[in-house]
């Protein structure tokens, strides 16, 4: 048979050959291509493998080091024993040695990190520096001599940030940021770098380079995140002072799992330039930096020396607001309101009774507590992931293309960050009929993006409504401060945030509404607790998950949040020191 094309004949052997090319040209192209993905793959790989094996080498490096040439067990428990204030002022007077101080807190990281895996690797660099600090003459800076850690995602000179992600291996940092430097010229000496998981937007611990971080006080279970390294490192007495980032919580969620202070400034407060977010551009509810410590003091010293000219100068994004002492110091009694149910799920006995005893101590010390009811929680919630999962995840998804993603992480990023609008609605629809819960899908169909820019506009709309609503139910009860829970629930088994990830409505609210909030340790979860639970309520899903994953916490520390409008650190820091203080009289009386 012949086929007449104008003005060229085709016979069907010709077509058969074009059909057989065609096929070939495909089925290569095809072939090239899976061939090209299993080779990207098999790569990325052989670089997370070989990070991994640097990263433990340059740990057990340290420890051979610190075998040599630390101190004895006495001096070091001496050290480690101290708290920020008391060894601020033997730095300060010259009766303790920056390197004795640098020795006792890298033995003390080392020897946690074998079984929590929260170092990530030392920082080499500190052991000169605390020999030059030692060797300083004239006026001491207020950090001098003072180790610190820092979460991975903070930029290091010469060190990667890869915030778990493998995309980001090999790619040192040309410069140290604007916190690392400010405290240097402070005078404090970065030493390890810390652990978190992959992408930092969940609360697990873990990642396919560095693996999983585990909770001090019961290994079986996940210390929070994403500030994961530090929760655990400073709650396991291996750090007296660190920083991490917070987003949606991720500060505040390992400080009460772990049991330690933190403090999420007003984003804006202190830089945050520097830091390592895969969305750095989804600027309406944005990363803060903050502080982690063992106390309240070690907070504050970090704010007061970080609010000063020479970070005002490097980031002039930053008001030159230094710390105002004014408002820490004062004592004038104050409206305070409180909550221990955010109106989604309640929260469980134990962080219900942080809540009770810490209004107790505030109603004794003279202030006055009022009841405040948290409006349209489901609005804020919404909001968040609109504001932080608006491109419809594709930052994600790109972030991590060829990467091995982390078991702990698989099911949010498929679910929030790959499914089709189609699966996420569907999600949503077993979410509210199976699960009792509305608002999962609000935030799935968030999470699918936003269509327009005229839509997004509309979503600044309604977060600058929220927030203004916010404001406006404070003001009608003259409320100068807000307590609430730590989080909704006591640390649980690693792995099992995503079944109970609701419960970051209790931490995300103040990203939302950009409002400063600092994390007490208050008290620990009671045999009493544990019986309380039986009543927990179960209407949601989420609230089923979270009554079973808390079994079994007796012992756990418990945190209480401290907040208060935009700007206002120091009243945050004057009640959490407040509290902090009447706990410690408390428990020298008993
Ligand atoms: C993953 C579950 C899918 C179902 C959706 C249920 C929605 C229920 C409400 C939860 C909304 C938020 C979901 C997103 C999870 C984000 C968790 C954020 C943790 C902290 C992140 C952070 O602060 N990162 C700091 C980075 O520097």
């Amino acid at each position: 048979m012949k086929f007449k094309f104008s003005s060229f004949e085709v016979d069907d052997g010709m077509l058969h050959s074009a059909a057989v090319i065609t096929a070939a040209t495909f089925s290569c192209l095809m072939s090239g291509f899976v061939l090209q993905n299993i080779w990207r793959k098999y790569i990325v790989r052989q670089r997370i493998k070989r990070r991994r094996e640097e990263s433990k080498l340059s740990i057990q490096k340290m420890g051979d080091y610190l075998m040599q040439h630390g101190l004895s067990v006495d001096k070091r428990n001496i050290i480690l024993d101290m708290p920020m204030a008391e060894l601020q002022r033997k730095l300060q007077n010259g009766s303790l040695k920056a390197l004795d101080v640098l020795r006792a807190y890298q033995s003390k990281a080392i020897e946690v990190t074998k079984d929590l895996n929260c170092v990530v690797e030392p920082i080499w660099e500190a052991e000169e520096q605390a020999i030059a600090c030692d060797f300083m003459t004239g006026k001491k800076s207020p950090l001098h001599g003072i180790p610190v850690s820092l979460k991975e995602n903070y930029h290091v000179q010469g060190y990667d940030s890869t915030g778990g992600m493998a995309k980001f291996i090999d790619c040192p940092q040309p410069d140290d940021n604007v916190i690392v430097k400010t405290l240097k010229e402070q005078g404090a000496i970065p030493f390890m770098r810390t652990n978190l998981p992959q992408t930092m937007m969940v609360y697990e611990s873990s990642n396919p380079i560095y693996g999983e971080t585990r909770n001090p006080h019961d290994p079986k279970r996940g210390p929070g995140g994403s500030s994961s390294g530090e929760g655990c490192l400073i709650g396991a007495g291996g750090s007296v002072l660190g920083f991490g980032t917070d987003i949606g919580g991720s500060l505040r969620i390992p400080a009460h799992m772990c049991g330690v202070c933190c403090l999420k400034p007003t984003v804006g407060r202190i830089s945050t330039e520097g830091t390592h977010e895969v969305h750095k551009g989804a600027t309406l509810v944005p990363g803060a930096t903050g502080p982690l410590s063992r106390d309240v003091d070690g907070l504050v010293l970090a704010m007061k020396s970080l609010l000063v000219s020479h970070m005002f100068e490097l980031d002039r994004s930053v008001p030159p607001i230094p710390f105002r002492p004014e408002i820490y110091e004062d004592h004038r009694p104050l409206r305070i309101g409180y909550f221990h149910d955010i109106g989604y799920m309640p929260s469980v006995p134990a962080c219900e009774r942080g809540v009770r005893e810490v209004r107790e101590i505030l109603e004794k010390n003279g202030h006055t507590l009022i009841e405040f009811k948290v409006p349209r929680v489901d609005k804020a919630l919404e909001l968040f992931a609109q504001c932080v999962f608006g491109d419809g995840c594709k930052t994600f998804t790109d972030a991590l293309k060829y990467d091995v993603v982390d078991p702990s992480f698989k099911l949010t990023y498929f679910l929030i960050h790959q499914a089709p609008e189609w699966l996420k609605r569907v999600a949503g629809f077993f979410y509210r009929t199976v699960g009792h819960d509305p608002i999962p899908k609000k935030v799935l169909v968030a999470a699918a993006g936003i269509k327009s820019v005229s839509k997004w506009w509309g979503v600044v709309e309604d977060l600058q409504a929220y927030r203004k609503k916010f404001e406006m139910e404070m003001r009608a009860n003259k409320l100068d401060a807000i307590i609430s829970p730590g989080f909704a629930y006591a640390a649980i088994p690693l792995g099992k945030a995503f079944l109970t990830v609701g419960a970051v409505a209790y931490t995300n609210l103040y990203n939302v509404i950009n409002y400063p909030a600092g994390s007490l340790p208050v008290t620990k979860v009671t045999e009493e607790d544990e019986k309380l639970l039986e009543n927990y309520p179960t209407k949601t899903l989420y609230a089923k998950n979270i009554k079973k994953l808390s079994k079994g916490s007796v012992g756990l520390p418990i945190n209480v949040q401290f907040v208060a409008p935009p700007y206002q650190e120091e009243l945050v820091l004057r009640l959490m020191k407040e509290v902090e203080t009447s706990i410690k009289l408390g428990e020298r009386h008993s």
